[in-house]
């Protein structure tokens, strides 16, 4: 891959591809971390006069211009932390992003609107993405990939418009790869992976490879249920991918075949609706009530988990445990943050929420040995597959 030392960027117009999928609580940023992130590579770039136009996403609006997903917050958090004005284009490749970037001047910096308001952004037709791919290339001169936590996404912004402009890999992209590369080839024994989170489906098949590198594997959050089902287990109200069940009894027959240990967790915080003030108790992972909803592994679960890390001399965490932003589900998050860091083992958090969860619940991100800004897209890294981003980088 080449760096951006290798650009001649004084002057040209540089579409930086960064990952601003920060979580908000309406229009407020409740953890700017990739926010932070992005800016090295930003400030290299305006150093050496370049004119920034940044690209990201937030959230999952499916192809449509929702306001409730307008980056215009992020562009504010973006420069303050600057200490220098962004311009914010109201459109992602329209008329408002083309006046913006001919105004821009040499060292200024500007971000254009949510890419995935656009449907070719995230299109699986190759001619829909190319086609929003061209418009976003008619906005730069060079191209910089550094949105690590979406690299994994075969989306315009990502794999098409390198392809179209000369491009380069920014700082961020390239240290967080140099790290799971150490995770890949070879990682001190015990090696234990803790999984969690929502995105269930999309984060599954890391399993699949990690039954022949890992030792042990965590499942907490809202995984949780589909390995319940798959044991045959009621679990209520909580977040199910039935269609997952057979996959993961496949995993857990495997495990036993290749002996890795799966720890599930033995009880659950159940709550009787998803809000910080619902009606909850701690009940045994095989007896979740009908009417409510597992939100948390339960303390003797966080107990357990801490204990499972304990020796380890390698952690990967993706994925909270529970959650974590109502105060009474975030105790499974906050013991397996605990646990990783008394294990002094060498520790990997990866994802946007574990890793606000760790900002959040008060811990140094210095106590662990890399917070990555991607959840996914390191879990893909870890499972081998090629990485979209990546690979459009490395043409
Ligand atoms: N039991 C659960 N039920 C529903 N949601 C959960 C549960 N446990 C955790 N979550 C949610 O998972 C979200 C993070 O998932 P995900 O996006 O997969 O993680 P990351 O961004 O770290 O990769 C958090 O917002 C958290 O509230
Ligand atoms: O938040 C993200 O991923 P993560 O939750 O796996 O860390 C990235 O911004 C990618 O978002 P996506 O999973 O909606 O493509």
């Amino acid at each position: 891959m080449r760096t951006i030392e290798d650009l001649d960027v004084a002057g040209k117009r540089v579409f930086v591809r960064a990952d601003l999928n920060v979580p908000l609580d309406g229009d407020r940023i409740t953890d700017d971390g990739r926010i932070r992130a992005s800016l090295p590579t930003i400030n290299h770039l305006r150093e050496r006069g370049a004119r920034v136009i940044v690209g990201a996403h937030l959230g999952r609006p499916k192809g449509e211009a929702k306001p409730e997903f307008s980056l215009r917050p992020v562009a504010v958090r973006l420069g303050e932390l600057l200490g220098a004005p962004v311009r914010f284009a109201t459109d992602t490749a329209g008329e408002s992003a083309r006046a913006v970037s001919a105004e821009l001047a040499d060292g200024e910096v500007a971000l254009v609107e949510n890419l995935r308001f656009e449907p070719g952004e995230t299109s699986k037709d190759d001619a829909e993405r190319a086609e929003f791919a061209d418009r976003l290339a008619g906005l730069a001169d060079l191209y910089v990939g550094d949105g690590f936590g979406a690299v994994h996404r075969k989306h315009a912004s990502v794999f098409d418009l390198p392809r179209r402009l000369p491009h380069a890999a920014g700082g961020l992209v390239f240290t967080e790869v140099d790290v799971l590369r150490r995770l890949t080839e070879s990682p001190e024994r015990p090696y234990a992976v803790v999984l969690g989170g929502s995105k269930v489906s999309d984060k599954l098949g890391v399993i699949d490879n990690l039954l022949t590198t890992a030792d042990r594997i965590l499942i907490g959050g809202g995984m949780v249920f589909t390995f319940l089902a798959a044991k045959g287990y009621e679990v209520g109200s909580s977040l199910l991918e039935r269609d997952q069940i057979d996959t993961v009894n496949d995993y857990l027959r495997r495990a036993e075949e290749h002996g890795v240990e799966f720890v599930l967790p033995v009880d659950v915080v159940a709550a009787d609706s998803f809000s910080a003030d619902a009606a909850h108790d701690v009940v045994e992972a095989g007896a979740i009530p009908a009417d409510r909803m597992g939100l948390d592994i339960g303390p003797r679960s966080a107990e357990l988990f801490a204990a499972k890390l304990a020796d380890a001399r390698t952690v990967f965490w993706n994925g909270p445990m529970g959650v974590f932003e109502m105060a009474p589900f975030a105790g499974g998050t906050r013991a397996v943050a605990q646990g990783l860091i008394d294990s002094g083992a060498f520790t990997v958090v990866g994802g946007g929420d574990s890793a606000a969860a760790v900002r959040a619940l008060g811990f140094d991100e210095k106590a662990f040995g890399h917070i990555s800004t991607g959840g996914g897209a390191s879990l893909e890294y870890l499972e081998g597959k090629t990485l979209p981003g990546i690979a459009a980088l490395e043409e």
